[in-house]
């Protein structure tokens, strides 16, 4: 039995390099190097089954080396089931640099998927939420892949009850907001992607952040890296600030926050406590390397240490 359903159109191999200064044209090596599997819902899935959530991850997979993802999902005991793509999954390579700590990504376009894998994908869906509660739809799309997947997945969940979380960017995004999925976690850039304009102040965040609040979303979480986030709700917006951290590698982290928003629904905690959880998840997440995500002990430890603001009646 599973609650979440999560859903990694585009699933990665995350490829983690280190090198102390990263020096373009020239040829670099690497001092350490780690993987992991990657894409968002996959991680999301990662992140709820540490937290004692049942699971149940799907999408695409390439199956030239979709094993490396597959078996670490199996080692979690995470419920996997992909449709195969006769291609090779994506590897997206992650230079951290140490000196100073920054990271750079270079994400792959993925492979390309036909009709006939978009149609078995969909019924495969329609499937498997016939048990789930919540829905995750986030990640970018294969080449192939209509931009109206995510939104015609999430009318799929609203007819069976199902809610739908969403963390996309760009055409499919938009396309998927105009479904009115549950929620959204769009960063602040795409964010700005979204209205088509630099959101420089709290102020202009929040005015975007109404737009999908009045088209019918319930939670909107921005998030903005190490400066926290803002979940947004019909009657309450709520900032959080995290503590300055030694960030090691923020990737996974707005999968870790996407995680927690869905557990808080899911245990039926409240604003505040939603708030402060998911920007604890993505704060952890960044502290560690590569793409290990956040514990639910460290993220407990965390979540004392975020800094809660009401910054006004958003209704
Ligand atoms: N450098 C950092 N320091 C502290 N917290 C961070 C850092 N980077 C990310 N986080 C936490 O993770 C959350 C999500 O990160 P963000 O980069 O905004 O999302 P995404 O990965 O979707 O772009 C942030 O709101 C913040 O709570
Ligand atoms: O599907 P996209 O947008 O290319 O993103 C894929 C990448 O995002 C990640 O899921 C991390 O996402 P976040 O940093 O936003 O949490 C990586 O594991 C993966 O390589």
């Amino acid at each position: 039995m599973y609650e979440v359903l999560t859903v990694t159109c585009n699933p990665a191999i995350d490829q983690t390099v280190e090198v102390d200064v990263l020096r373009p044209g020239e040829v670099n090596r690497g001092q350490k190097v780690r993987m992991d599997p990657g894409g968002k819902g996959i991680n999301v899935a990662r992140v709820l089954k540490g937290w004692q959530t049942d699971v149940m991850a799907t999408g695409w997979i390439g199956t030239a080396n979709g094993d490396f993802v597959v078996n670490a999902l199996d080692r979690m005991g995470i419920l996997h089931q992909f449709v195969p793509v006769d291609a090779v999954t994506r590897i997206n390579c992650k230079i951290a640099e140490t000196k100073p700590q920054r990271m750079t990504d270079l994400n792959a376009p993925g492979f390309q998927v036909d009709a006939k894998d978009v149609g078995a994908f969909i019924q495969l869906f329609d499937r498997l939420l016939d048990r789930a509660k919540v829905v995750v739809l986030s990640g970018s799309l294969p080449t192939g892949a209509p931009n109206e997947l995510y939104r015609d997945c999430i009318k799929m969940a609203k007819r069976k009850n199902v809610k739908a979380f969403l963390d996309a960017e760009g055409v499919p995004f938009k396309l998927g907001v105009d479904a009115v999925p549950f929620a959204v976690k769009p960063n602040r850039r795409e964010l700005e992607g979204y209205v088509g304009a630099l959101l420089d102040t709290e102020e202009k965040v929040l005015e975007a952040g109404r737009r999908l609040l009045d088209i019918g979303i319930r939670w909107v979480e921005v998030s903005d890296g190490a400066n926290g986030a803002w979940l947004m709700t019909e009657t309450k917006t709520i900032r959080t600030i995290p503590p300055r951290i030694e960030a090691k590698s923020p990737v996974g982290s707005g999968d870790s926050m996407m995680a927690a928003l869905v557990w808080g629904w899911l245990q039926g905690k409240s604003e505040e406590e939603v708030a402060r959880l998911a920007t604890a998840a993505g704060t952890v997440t960044a502290a560690h390397a590569g793409t290990e995500l956040c514990s639910w002990e460290e993220t407990v430890a965390m979540s004392r240490q975020i800094h809660l603001e009401r910054v006004s009646c958003s209704g």
